[in-house]
């Protein structure tokens, strides 16, 4: 597929195929296309050309109301339903009714009790009654997290979930990532992030950008390879597997 905004390619022959239980990074420069392609993922942008076909349904065949509810979204600058003051419990339960405020009467004990859960499982237990406007921004991402899974997703879509998070904020995300998946093993995920470093030791593929075309996709080991990031880079890059986790390094321009 392509996406085109007048006579200017954003994207072009993208050829890629997810499958469930499959775990997503995708890396490449500023502007290389990163987000284009994950708007036409969560079904926001449709394709200029070519076909996307997302949880089995063709976009521009169906109505794709129905196929946003099963795609959860995290993104950097998405802002938290934060404006009168809802701790991150009710923030959290915002993500079943899929709506900025709280629809009260349509969350029961059952769906209360699992937005506790949630925040449980991205480590944020203790944070249920505190205002998400006074939440770190490590907290807040990882209840952001917890309010795109209230839908329960099928896809799992992350654009820079880290970005402004410090270094224990990152780990605490990484291992919020790392127990989803042995939560919901079967949970598709991707992730777009500018560091090797944020790639969560339980991700299964990766997929490479430069200017608006892929240059690599599959398995991890396979394309998180000096070759493969000097070439998406454009820049020596030195990569390295520490622990299960992912170091690099590029070589600066003199
Ligand atoms: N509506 C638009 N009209 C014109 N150009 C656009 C539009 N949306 C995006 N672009 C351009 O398309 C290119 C790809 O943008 P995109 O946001 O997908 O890149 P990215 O890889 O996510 O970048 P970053 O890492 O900086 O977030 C950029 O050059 C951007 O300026």
């Amino acid at each position: 597929m392509e996406v085109h905004v007048g006579r200017t390619s954003l994207v072009a022959g993208v050829d890629w195929r997810v499958d469930y239980g499959q775990r997503w990074v995708v890396l490449g420069r500023n502007g290389a296309g990163k987000s284009t392609i994950l708007s036409v993922a969560s079904t926001q942008r449709f394709p200029s050309a070519g076909t996307a076909v997302v949880l089995g349904h063709r976009m521009g065949a169906v109505d794709l109301r129905d196929v946003r509810t099963h795609i959860g979204f995290v993104g950097a600058n998405q802002r938290l339903p934060d404006a009168e003051n809802h701790h991150a419990h009710t923030v959290v339960l915002t993500g079943y009714s899929g709506s900025v405020l709280p629809l009260w009467e349509r969350y029961d004990d059952t769906i209360r009790d699992r937005a506790a859960k949630l925040l449980e499982l991205v480590g944020c237990a203790d944070l249920g009654d505190r205002p998400v406007r006074v939440c770190s921004q490590g907290e807040r991402a990882r209840v952001r997290l917890a309010r795109a899974l209230m839908a329960d997703p099928l896809l799992l879509l992350l654009d820079e979930p880290f970005a402004g998070l410090d270094m224990p904020g990152r780990e605490d995300l990484l291992l919020a990532l790392e127990n989803l998946t042995r939560a919901q093993p079967e949970l598709a995920t991707v992730t777009v992030t500018h560091h090797l470093e944020e790639v969560p030791a339980t991700a299964t593929h990766a997929l490479l950008v430069r200017r608006g075309a892929v240059t690599a996709a599959g398995p991890i080991d396979e394309v998180l390879t000096n070759d493969g990031l000097s070439a998406c880079y454009e820049r020596d890059v030195e990569v390295h597997r520490l622990n299960g986790r992912w170091v690099a390094q590029a070589r600066a321009v003199r």
